[in-house]
């Protein structure tokens, strides 16, 4: 037996599919542990795919499209409980990478009644619950003996928690919080789970203690009756209703009535109130913010995952469909020979590698950053506040358009939902609105850059951090891209480094000299915020290379070394042109530097079209996990799609009701008014 660098091959897959495969020049396994950060970890999601390819009852019993909501939500349901039994002989015991891929595999992305149990409800209770706390929920909640949620959003505000509605009242005299909500825009509205599926929450109130207004806290409120899941007395909840994407996930309202609390039901690991109402201030005033800090760190790789979901599909399909000749003398291309085709989905295949190599780091930053405050030194809070605000910024919305791009670098089936790209998409672009509004938290990173403009500005770089050193840096007067003997990776650095610097002492300078001019600070920031955001794009955009890079120097094995350098190559001189206005308008990279930035553009394209496949393959999706008909690994795409439409609904009868209600008495009667 031959053995390939490209372990997806199988006997009697499509051939052109196959032959895709068998061109890629490095091991897939290999680029996987490059990908999930270990050797390990890509092994154990081989195993956990294997096991549940085994094991059918864990399987779609019918393909999602065809099921309507209330069908899905039993679906999962019934997966989700079987997962819940066997979990221990699947996955490692508490380990969320495994649990992550389970769920995947298993449940998909539409969600579960149990996700936000998982991504928020049990970190919130983690980091902001005391040990006494977490010693009376913790250990139910990580049982599952109980259900719960993050219920923070409101119908009249999400953004801005500090005018947030919902208020928990301290009552001295029976050490109690009383939960109210006063009008309908205070109603808790879109925490996911929330509507059918939670129990408690722990839900984020205004606490106001003898008159004083002490900002937003989290509470562990319970929601539902235990036993019979009845909601409790005082309390309003229910479904928001069907949304864009992520319809398993039963999104909810929630409403109190004067509801009561226990005063130990504030969480109170950092801050406490007294049974007196004394408050005891926490030592950082966002500490209680880090269930959303959780979400966004993670939500990095998340995204990418998502964005790679889109590029399997489309680069496999890419390569078994045939449209058109290059050279009219031969048969029909695969659609993949076009340059505008590489052009649309290799470099995004290049940002999703890099977006997931800046999710590895930001992960691990978290994880520091957790255990620090935990110890509490919050020191690096205000740094990993900044950088998970831009990257979810930035990845998520290019994960958005790279996945429109893969749609529509399908054709038309990518229309169709046997493809699943409505489904990929309407996930992922949630991720531009959840955990913070993209221009927000573009926002958020910005204070941030215009603090450290402010120290450059006033002679003080020597006190920037490791994340905004460069912007005390001196530039070069040029850009030496294309003006040395051996431009490497340097030149390009060194030039988003220019771009990213440039903006934002342009913006910070744009705002300071407003305010100078009379402007309070808040007309001149809201004035200076395009060009604020920009910055906070450039700067994230530079983060995002630097990652790609220091990755890239650690890589061992030289035929992987090779493959991500040629995605790097690609990543640099894409980023390079579609921000060549910054690079152009001062003069810093000439337009014969972006002429030789395109012609390596196009180079690299041709570098990576035999590797392509491989690149995607390399993701180790199985086609349960992207439930795709357009992304099978086999490549049998045609015969699939056709059992797909069979198997729609609409063609269990013939003859639908609907015609013979309407539409044939509408021909009859038209035919007889001729008569
Ligand atoms: C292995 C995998 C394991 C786990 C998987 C985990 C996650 C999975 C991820 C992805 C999975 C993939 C697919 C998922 C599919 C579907 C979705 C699933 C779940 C979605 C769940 C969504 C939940 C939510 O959306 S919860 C609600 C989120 N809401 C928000 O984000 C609100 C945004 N607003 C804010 O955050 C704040 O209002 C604010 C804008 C930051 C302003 O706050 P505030 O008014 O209090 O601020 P001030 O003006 O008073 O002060 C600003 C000041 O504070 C600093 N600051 C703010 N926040 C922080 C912080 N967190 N840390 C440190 N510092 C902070 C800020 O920097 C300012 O400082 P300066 O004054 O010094 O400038
Ligand atoms: C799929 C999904 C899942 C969710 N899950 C949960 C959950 O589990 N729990 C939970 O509590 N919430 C959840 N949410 C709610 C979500 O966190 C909020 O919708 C989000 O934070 C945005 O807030 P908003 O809806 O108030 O938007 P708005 O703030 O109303 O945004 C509207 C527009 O105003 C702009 N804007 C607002 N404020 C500013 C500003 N200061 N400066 C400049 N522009 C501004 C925004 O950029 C945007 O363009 C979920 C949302 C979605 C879509």
């Amino acid at each position: 037996m031959v053995h390939h660098q490209n372990k997806a091959i199988r006997e009697g897959d499509n051939p052109d599919l196959t032959a895709e495969r068998v061109t890629g020049t490095f091991d897939t396994h290999s680029m996987a542990a490059q990908i999930y950060n270990s050797e390990a970890h890509a092994r154990r999601r081989r195993e956990i795919t294997e096991i549940i390819a085994k094991r059918p009852e864990l399987h779609d019993t019918k393909p999602f499209p065809f099921m309507t909501r209330e069908e899905k939500i039993l679906e999962s349901s019934r997966k989700l409980t079987l997962i819940t039994k066997h979990m221990n002989e699947i996955i490692e015991p508490n380990n969320s990478n495994e649990m992550f891929h389970l769920n995947n595999e298993v449940l998909g992305i539409e969600g579960h009644p149990m996700a936000l149990h998982g991504i928020m409800f049990i970190p919130a209770l983690t980091a902001q619950a005391s040990e006494e706390q977490q010693k009376k929920w913790l250990t139910r909640a990580i049982n599952r003996e109980i259900v719960g949620t993050y219920a923070q959003t409101e119908l009249g505000h999400g953004t801005n928690l500090q005018n947030l509605e919902t208020t928990a009242t301290y009552d001295v005299a029976t050490q109690e919080f009383v939960l109210h909500t006063p009008t309908i825009t205070g109603l808790k509205w879109w925490p996911g789970n929330l509507g059918k599926s939670s129990n408690y929450a722990v839900v984020v109130a205004l606490m106001f203690i003898k008159g004083k207004n002490y900002g937003p806290h989290t509470f562990m409120v319970p929601l539902r009756d235990e036993k019979t899941h009845q909601p409790l007395k005082g309390i309003t909840i229910g479904d928001i209703g069907p949304k864009i994407a992520y319809n398993v996930t039963d999104n909810g309202f929630l409403g109190f009535d004067h509801y009561r609390i226990p005063r130990t039901n504030l969480l109170m690991r950092h801050t406490r109130v007294e049974p007196d109402g004394t408050y005891v201030k926490p030592p950082h005033a966002k500490i209680n913010y880090s269930a959303m800090v959780h979400v966004r760190s993670h939500m990095i790789t998340g995204q990418a995952i998502m964005l790679s979901y889109a590029l399997t599909i489309a680069t496999r399909y890419s390569s078994v469909r045939r449209q058109g000749q290059i050279d009219t003398t031969q048969p029909e291309v695969k659609v993949l020979e076009y340059q505008t085709q590489q052009h649309r989905l290799f470099p995004y295949i290049a940002r999703a590698y890099a977006f997931v190599f800046a999710g590895a780091e930001t992960v691990k930053l978290y994880e520091r950053v957790l255990e620090e405050v935990a110890t509490g030194n919050v020191s690096l809070m205000a740094d990993l506040h900044a950088l998970t605000s831009g990257l979810k910024s930035v990845v998520s919305h290019y994960t958005a358009q790279g996945i429109e791009q893969a749609r529509m670098a399908c054709g038309g089936h990518g229309y169709s939902q046997a493809s699943y790209m409505s489904e990929i998409f309407g996930v992922a672009v949630g991720g531009c609105t959840y955990e913070g509004e993209n221009m927000v938290m573009l926002l958020q990173l910005a204070r941030y850059l215009v603090k450290s403009a402010s120290l450059v500005k006033t002679g003080q770089s020597s006190k920037l951090g490791p994340l905004v050193a460069y912007l005390g840096a001196k530039s070069d007067s040029t850009s030496l891209i294309d003006r040395t003997p051996t431009t490497g990776f340097a030149e390009y650095v060194k030039t988003f480094q220019h771009i990213a610097r440039r903006q934002t002492l342009k913006a910070a300078d744009k705002f300071f000299g407003l305010m100078e001019k009379g402007e309070k600070r808040p007309i001149a920031w809201n004035k200076s915020s395009v060009e604020l955001n920009r910055a906070s794009r450039l700067h994230t955009r530079l983060y995002i290379v630097e990652a790609f890079v220091r990755r890239v120097e650690e890589v061992a094995d030289p035929r992987l070394k090779e493959v991500l350098t040629d995605l790097l190559h690609l990543h640099v001189n894409y980023e390079l042109l579609d921000m060549s206005t910054y690079a152009l308008e001062d003069g810093f990279v000439s337009s014969s530097q972006l002429d030789y930035v395109r012609d390596q553009l196009y180079f690299y394209l041709a570098k990576i079209r035999p590797n392509a496949v491989s690149l995607v393959d390399s993701w180790e999706f199985s086609d349960q996990e992207l439930r795709s008909v357009l992304g099978r690994r086999d490549g049998h795409v045609y015969e699939n799609l056709f059992a797909w439409a069979k198997a729609s609904p609409l063609n269990k009868t013939d003859v639908l009701p609907s015609v013979d209600k309407y539409l044939k008495p509408l021909m009859e009667s038209a035919r007889a008014s001729k008569l």
